[in-house]
């Protein structure tokens, strides 16, 4: 992947997820695998209004090239999961009012949802009666500690579409833009519904 491509699907999702307000006040970041490495949305820009300039290039390990802008400061977190999925050519973070609010709600380890034909927007489930596990970390403001609570997790329990940051946001994966896109759609579209189905039935249902 040439990085100029990489930064215009990244631009283009950016607007799109914006649209729909997954990415207020400047949260959320964007990477995308390349030929050298990785490049990353830059810090503290609206992910809406991104251009050539708001992205910052890494190599395999993380170092950067000489520049003004600083990335993300999540960058460790794409690092980190494209060290651990191989397949995962795109990450994208996001800060929508359902993933901030689920992640908070449950209180264990992992969102399980099942019994939603829509579990089938997701790559490898095959039917509602599957169960769609997402993992949830506890939020923490060093990233390079999350990392590695996600890489441990990552050992015994391989992360396949993303993960739930509490109270803070969802990280999605996918090997195209069109497969990430597809699946932060489809989690959004099954965190919304399933606040829903709480609100009705209550939380130990
Ligand atoms: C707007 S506060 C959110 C940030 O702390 C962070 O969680 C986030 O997603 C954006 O950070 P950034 O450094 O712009 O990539
Ligand atoms: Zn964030």
């Amino acid at each position: 992947m040439y990085n100029n491509t990489a930064i215009s699907e990244l631009i283009e999702a950016g607007k799109w997820i914006s649209q729909r307000g997954w990415v207020p006040a400047t949260g959320g970041n964007f990477s995308a695998r390349t030929n050298t490495g990785f490049v990353v949305t830059a810090s503290g820009f609206d992910k809406g209004q991104l251009g050539s300039h708001t992205f910052i290039e890494l190599d395999h390990v993380g170092n950067r090239s000489a520049s003004a802008a600083k990335p993300s400061a999540e960058t460790e977190l794409h690092l980190c999961m494209y060290k651990l999925i191989p397949a995962a050519n795109y990450v994208l973070h996001t800060h929508s009012v359902a993933a901030t609010v689920l992640s908070r709600v449950i209180k264990g380890h992992s969102l399980d949802l099942h019994g939603y034909e829509m579990q089938k927007s997701l790559t490898g489930i095959t039917s509602h009666l599957d169960t769609l596990s997402i993992p949830i970390f506890d939020n923490d403001q060093d990233i390079d500690r999350l990392s590695l609570l996600v890489s441990d997790h990552h050992l015994h329990t391989p992360i396949e579409h993303g993960v739930l940051i509490r109270g803070h946001g969802l990280y999605v994966v996918g090997r195209t833009i069109g497969e990430v896109r597809r699946q932060l759609e489809g989690l959004e579209f099954l965190f919304a519904c399933e606040i829903e189905r709480l609100k009705l039935v209550g939380l130990e249902s």
